[in-house]
């Protein structure tokens, strides 16, 4: 279970002011919200890269520096050394992870065995998203933060991302995704949260 406890976090302007809200394991979270209102700053707050001015986000009652392992989060593929290769970030990622889950399976999945090993600046915009989506699939992480996941996949991609993403949810897996495109995944969201008036409001 992830807690947010009494957040408040002000940056240009107030995100959230005493927010609440628990995120339950094996559940899918779709984080909405309109351009600009705070969503990836929401999920930077609960991996600790934004500090709130009060309030508290516990991964099952422990904080964020306890549980590190267990909770995974890459914003956005302009975070990758673009001189390494999506190989490079697979090995680092397994072993920092401490992941069982079978690396060139998820090559495989992902259709990446023909460039895994070149270096990230010659990817396309979908090439480094399903780097990203198998960098998720490999961590086997407890928590899955998301922050527009979907974004420069194709369609038959982010098909493949959904069904994944609910078979993560069967291992009990909790999956928070911030994402603009709402109908698409209502069929696999148990809950949509709105950031309206400051609060993490259902619906
Ligand atoms: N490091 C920062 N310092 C100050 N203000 C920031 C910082 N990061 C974001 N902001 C501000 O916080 C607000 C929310 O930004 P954020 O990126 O979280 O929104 P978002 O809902 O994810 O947006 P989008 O849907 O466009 O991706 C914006 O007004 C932004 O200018």
């Amino acid at each position: 279970m992830i807690e947010i406890r009494d957040l408040t976090l002000t940056l240009r302007e107030p995100i959230l002011k005493n927010a609440n809200f628990n995120f339950r394991n094996g559940k899918i979270y779709m984080l909405h919200a309109l351009n600009g209102t705070g969503k990836t700053s929401v999920l930077r707050t609960m991996v600790s890269l934004l500090a709130p001015s009060s309030g508290q986000v516990l991964f099952d009652s422990k904080p964020f520096a306890n549980v590190k392992s267990q909770v995974f989060y890459l914003e956005t593929s302009d975070w990758f050394d673009k001189n390494l290769s999506g190989f490079d970030y697979m090995q680092f990622v397994k072993n920092e992870w401490h992941s069982n889950q079978d690396l060139q399976d998820i090559i495989n999945r992902w259709e990446m065995n023909n460039y895994i090993k070149t270096a990230i600046r010659k990817y396309s915009l979908g090439m480094k998203q399903k780097l990203v989506v198998a960098l998720y699939e490999l961590s086997d992480a407890q928590y899955l933060l998301m922050d527009e996941i979907n974004n420069g996949l194709d369609s038959d991609s982010r098909q493949i991302l959904y069904q994944e993403l609910v078979n993560l949810a069967k291992q009990n897996k909790l999956i928070i995704m911030a994402s603009h495109y709402q109908d698409e995944v209502a069929g696999i969201v148990d809950d949509t949260l709105t950031l309206k008036h400051h609060q993490l409001v259902r619906g």
